[in-house]
């Protein structure tokens, strides 16, 4: 059986914009853009690791997400089940702290961006509910 790795996923939005950070060419899915996370640890709520990855990649201090949805995708190497936050109570100016680049993207830009395959309904939910 394949693993499933449990994924917290922050929409960070500000205004009509959400953060993008650009995944390093030699990770799983590198070279698309991605909303800031990553996986959860044993002991942790998926809002503490959401929390966590925030800080520790792009700086930013959450004082409060809201989970928003779920989704499970098949990739070929492995099953992720990412669970989706909105961000929109946070504090501080976001910087890669990896080296990756971020950005700031208006939501009507999205479309110019290549994603995870996973993605998809990520994007589609976000046009249909906050896209003007
Ligand atoms: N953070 C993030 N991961 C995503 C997205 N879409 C998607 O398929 N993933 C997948 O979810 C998995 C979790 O990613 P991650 O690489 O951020 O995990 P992490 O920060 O804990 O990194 P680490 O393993 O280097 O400690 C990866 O396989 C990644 O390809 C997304 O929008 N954001
Ligand atoms: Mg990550």
């Amino acid at each position: 059986m394949t693993k499933v790795v449990h994924v917290a996923v922050g929409v960070i939005l500000r205004q009509q914009q959400v953060l993008l950070a650009l995944r390093p060419d030699k990770l799983h899915q590198g070279g698309r853009w991605e909303f800031p996370g990553g996986k959860v640890e044993a002991g942790e709520s998926t809002a503490q690791a959401l929390s966590r990855e925030l800080a520790e990649e792009v700086a930013l201090t959450v004082h409060s997400s809201s989970p928003w949805f779920e989704l499970t995708y098949d990739y070929p190497e492995k099953t992720v089940r990412l669970d989706i936050h909105l961000v929109q109570d946070f504090s501080g100016e976001a910087q890669g702290l990896e080296g990756q680049p971020v950005r700031w993207v208006p939501l009507s830009e999205l479309a110019q961006y290549q994603f995870p395959d996973a993605n998809q309904p990520i994007l589609d939910k976000l046009l249909a509910e906050f896209g003007r």
